[in-house]
């Protein structure tokens, strides 16, 4: 089964609970992301609400959350004949690892990796079957229902809007596409290229600073619903050390960037090494020349960008910074099995259509992008899943609109090369049990090959989002802000926007691409860190009365 045909079941789930039926799909989705797949409650939701505009934009009813079973429960304790239960992989990826989002996924390629070397439950997990049971009707026993094939499930529940009881059919599928150049990146997703973006030797000197950071890193932990899991991977933040002392940050810098993951306080949050600092100068200077050819969407950040004395890195087209980095969020993969599965960056202190940089030092891996499609395309068209190969030394720019409209990870792969540096390790490092001078020619050709890639994703955070302003949801902990991704319009940049008109960046994107999004949400993100429990509080994010701002364009 593939994701997108499990989120139609679910859909469907909750359709036929419904008393009144409910044709706006992203308001089932809504409520079902809400209720952590729980099919029953997010029934018990909209039955219980008031019309369907308000159920879109006030918060559910304040539920008991006793034990949430929700599909995924009762399914799991529900065998179907062959013994085997059925997982809801959809919803299960709502509550996405790291600094993620929730939007229920429609990825068939994000299956073949997630359920096996993507978030590692720490507990048992029952493997997918083709048989689903079927609640009766809400409130009913799981145990009772009587056992239907997918098919039969879904032409006896009616989808939304059908009328001859029969699921439409899904919109043809693309394999996926590898973008090999970086005109084909720019045109198929908000994002750009760039390959040798440092100079080789400090390329060199700040992958190996990081690989010798990262023997201290720590693998990040948060609740799946009820379950305790692991990041495929290592992972740190940094914060820069001239952020900690900007009187705009009013010493807020360090509380955001401790609580940066899911909500979990970091022991303290280092700056900046030398090289990260070095190699950032010229990563802004990429950034800057990029996002000056680009549209800018009203509600990106239109503030001064924080001072720094180097003007030498100032864009060499001349025009001024409107970009700097203040934090980055390093990672470490050992190996082709280490990954990140496919989420979108939380944009609580990063604020709406952020800009966000990725150096990829060591060896190759793949940069996987699929976009999610709005509700009202999902009938019309399916997302496209892009591979970009990111060699050692290139920089993948994120781009406004990218946390958006599409998702991200770093899959698996059956095999890497080994990357063999250059330059031997600089003496200076701890860890380094074979530290020789970095312009040893003989060294040069002797580096041992590293299955390591070290991704350094370098971010701004705005202070408009600082953690003084983030709303808190009745658990006490500060919420985590969403984009809604599923409801979009186009956004040409004719009327507000400041800057060229080009929509999507120099390589002849699809100036039609729907790139901007209806709201944002304000939602509990205690469940991350509290064995899964949460207040399930959400609320739209309404910019002017929150005191956000300035903007690059008029909100
Ligand atoms: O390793 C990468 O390229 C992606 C990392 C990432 O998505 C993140 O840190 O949020
Ligand atoms: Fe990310």
């Amino acid at each position: 089964m593939d994701a997108n045909s499990d989120t139609d079941v679910l859909l469907a789930m909750l359709s036929s609970l419904l008393c009144t039926p409910i044709s706006d799909q992203s308001v089932l989705l809504n409520a079902l992301v809400e209720c952590n797949g729980d099919v029953e409650q997010a029934a018990q939701i909209l039955n219980s609400g008031p019309s369907q505009s308000n159920r879109r934009s006030t918060s559910p009813p304040k539920q008991k959350r006793k034990h949430v079973m929700g599909l995924e429960g009762w399914v799991q304790r529900s065998p179907g004949k062959d013994g085997a239960s059925y997982r809801s992989k959809s919803v299960k990826r709502a509550r996405r690892e790291s600094p993620t989002e929730t939007v229920v996924e429609d990825t068939d390629d994000a299956l073949s990796f997630h359920g096996s070397t993507s978030s590692k439950p720490r507990s048992s997990s029952s493997k997918p079957s083709s048989r689903v049971q079927l609640p009766v009707a809400s409130g009913s026993s799981p145990s009772k229902a009587k056992p239907l094939s997918k098919q039969e499930f879904m032409s006896v529940l009616r989808p939304p809007n059908s009328t001859d009881g029969k699921a439409k059919a899904s919109p043809p599928k693309h394999p996926p596409l590898t973008l090999s150049t970086p005109e084909l990146v720019a045109k198929h997703t908000p994002c750009t290229i760039h390959s040798s973006i440092l100079p080789t030797e400090l390329a060199c000197r700040l992958f190996y600073t990081m690989l010798d950071l990262s023997r201290d890193w720590d693998r990040n932990r948060w609740y799946l619903f009820d379950r305790l899991v692991e990041s495929p991977h290592k992972t740190c933040f940094f914060v820069r050390q001239q952020t900690l002392d900007s009187p705009e940050w009013a010493g807020e810098m360090e509380e955001a960037t401790r609580f940066w993951y899911n909500g979990a306080a970091e022991k303290s949050t280092p700056v900046f090494p030398p090289a990260m600092e070095e190699a950032c100068k010229y990563v802004e200077r990429i950034v800057n020349e990029e996002m000056h050819k680009r549209t800018r969407f009203p509600l990106e950040w239109g503030g001064e960008p924080p001072k720094s004395s180097d003007e030498d890195f100032a864009p060499t087209d001349g025009k001024k910074i409107i970009w700097r980095a203040n934090v980055a969020a390093s990672n470490c993969y050992e190996g082709a099995k280490e990954t990140v599965g496919f989420h979108t960056d939380a944009l609580t202190h990063l604020g709406p259509y952020p800009t966000i940089a990725s150096l990829s030092l060591g060896t190759s891996r793949i940069f996987r992008l699929r976009e999610v499609v709005p509700s009202d395309e999902n009938e019309t068209r399916s997302a496209r899943t892009f591979n970009i190969p990111m060699p050692h030394n290139s920089l993948t720019i994120m781009h406004a609109s990218c946390q958006e409209t599409f998702k991200h990870s770093v899959p698996p792969q059956r095999t890497i090369d080994l990357f063999h540096p250059p330059f031997p390790p600089p003496l200076s490092l701890k860890n380094s049990g074979q530290s020789r001078d970095c312009n040893d020619e003989e060294g040069k050709q002797n580096q041992p090959g590293s299955n390591a890639r070290i991704n350094i994703t370098f971010r701004f955070f705005r202070p408009d989002f600082r953690p003084s302003t983030t709303p808190q949801c009745k658990c006490g902990v500060a919420c985590v802000l969403r984009p809604d991704m599923k409801n979009r319009y186009t956004y040409d940049g004719s009327s507000t926007s400041k800057g060229s008109s080009e929509p999507t960046g120099s390589g002849k994107p699809d100036s039609t691409r729907r790139n901007v999004v209806s709201k944002y949400w304000w939602t509990c993100h205690a469940g991350a860190q509290n064995e899964g429990k949460g207040c399930g509080m959400w609320k739209v994010m309404d910019a002017k009365a929150e005191g956000r701002g300035p903007f690059a364009g008029d909100v």
